[in-house]
């Protein structure tokens, strides 16, 4: 069995579960001796001839396993029997950073069963995966026991008891946030991207475009304004009128450079996009601390997007799943350059539709998820709020675009003495 899955299954009993029933997660755990207690409510009503199966990706190449877990959500889609739901699941040691591993759980009924262990079995001898199932273990479908099986080996590892498992302080996703979801220094993005190089070429152009180190040469002369929003808020109207008010310069991130490869980044799983736009960041920097030795800096985006979008999400649910307030996630990389101002654009959800509508751009998926998922929308909200680092002030941006211009001005100019 491979080194990656033998490490696992070391813990496996002191692991939590947790699967995802319409964004909420539901925790259990295992036992090896059964004290009596009820099977935990992710089994819900299931009979006792119902058959549950967890499917784990146990890569220890964490740039494989992250571009195989969507690709495994395809397949199961595809190829399982009809009446099968699956839903996303994930596991974790409680406060280890980097423990968490994530899968799918699939509800079946026992007809397909011989169909779904055969699918199983198959993938988990090309893919790196630990699959569990789960049968009643008696006393009327209230005891669940869990057969924890390596298909790579066809080896049935061990049998436990499943039971309740309180929920934890927070969201376990926080755990593997940290240079997974969110990078903090220039070295961990860049050190994605020099080994997605092989499945990835274009990953070696980006390369290309970075600076030899993320310091940048001097601190700048002028003040460095940022404005961020979500979508339509209107940055791109205040930056450009700023730009001209100010006879700033005016910068974007992603930079410019970057723009050929976006699209396909974009389409990334979030350990290759974050650190997409993590290098995008680096590099604007660099452009803001030769720009601002000669003229103030207007910045569309920068550190607040790439960090509140990645942390809302890899978190599900309401806004209390988010990392705690305080949290190292929201801190600001020390080794990227801090902006002297942070303007955000907020904006009511009916009033920002009505303006990407009159825009007329193609929604993007994410703008898509923001539309359709208020739950997500509420922790980019959150997130962008939580974000430490440079003063970060909330500009209400529905007046016209005047008003807020004059009003962004007037706070520019008291904060930045411009
Ligand atoms: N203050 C405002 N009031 C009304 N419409 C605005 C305002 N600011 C921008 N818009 C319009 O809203 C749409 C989105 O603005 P834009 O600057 O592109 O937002 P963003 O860059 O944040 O996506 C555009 O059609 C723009 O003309
Ligand atoms: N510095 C940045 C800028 C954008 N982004 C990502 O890009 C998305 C915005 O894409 P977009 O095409 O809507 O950007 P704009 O056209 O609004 O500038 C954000 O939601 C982030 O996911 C980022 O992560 N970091």
């Amino acid at each position: 069995m491979a080194k990656h899955a033998k490490s696992l299954l070391s813990r496996w009993s002191s692991r939590v579960f947790l699967v995802e029933v319409d964004e909420k997660p539901l925790y259990f755990r295992l036992q090896e001796r059964h004290r009596g207690e009820r099977a935990p409510r992710v089994f819900g009503r299931l009979r006792e001839e119902d058959r549950c199966y967890s499917v784990l990706v146990c890569s220890g190449d964490r740039i494989k396993a992250a571009k195989f877990y969507p690709e495994l959500r395809d397949k199961l889609a595809r190829d399982l029997p009809p009446g099968c739901d699956l839903t996303r699941m994930g596991s974790f040691l409680p406060r280890v950073r980097d423990s968490f591993i994530r899968g799918y759980f699939l509800k079946s009924s026992a007809e397909s069963s011989a169909h779904i262990e055969r699918l199983l079995r198959d993938l988990g001898r090309r893919e790196p995966l630990l699959v569990c199932s789960y049968a009643a273990a008696g006393g009327g479908g209230q005891r669940w026991t869990q057969r924890l099986w390596s298909p790579s080996e066809d080896e049935t590892v061990s049998d436990y008891f499943v039971v309740p498992s309180d929920e934890p302080e927070s969201h376990p996703s926080a755990l593997s946030m940290i240079n997974n979801d969110v990078f903090y220094s220039f070295e961990e993005a860049r050190d994605v991207f020099r080994k997605c190089g092989g499945i990835i070429p274009e990953a070696a152009s980006v390369l290309e475009m970075l600076p030899g180190s993320p310091e940048v040469c001097r601190k700048p002369n002028f003040p460095v304004i940022v404005i961020e929003g979500l979508d339509a808020t209107g940055k791109t109207t205040l930056t450009e009128s700023l730009r001209d008010s100010l006879g700033a310069a005016l910068l974007r991130s992603p930079p410019e450079c970057l723009s050929p490869w976006r699209a396909l980044f974009d389409q990334e799983p979030p350990l290759i996009r974050r650190a997409f736009y993590a290098l995008g960041n680096y590099i604007t920097a660099q452009q803001i601390a030769q720009e601002g030795m000669k003229t103030p800096v207007i910045v569309d985006r920068f550190w607040h997007s790439t960090a509140a979008y990645a942390i809302a999400t890899a978190t599900s649910g309401p806004v209390s799943n988010l990392p705690q307030r305080g949290s190292e996630v929201y801190s600001w990389p020390s080794d990227l350059l801090q902006p002297s101002f942070v303007l955000l654009l907020t904006l009511d959800a009916e009033e920002r539709k009505r303006r990407l509508k009159d825009r007329g751009l193609e929604k993007t998926d994410e703008e898509q998820q923001l539309d359709r998922n208020q739950l997500f929308r509420l922790r980019v909200e959150e997130a962008y709020r939580r974000i430490s680092g440079p003063p970060c002030v909330t500009v209400d941006a529905s007046p016209s675009a005047d008003k807020v211009l004059q009003q962004t001005l007037l706070l520019i100019r008291s904060n930045c003495h411009l």
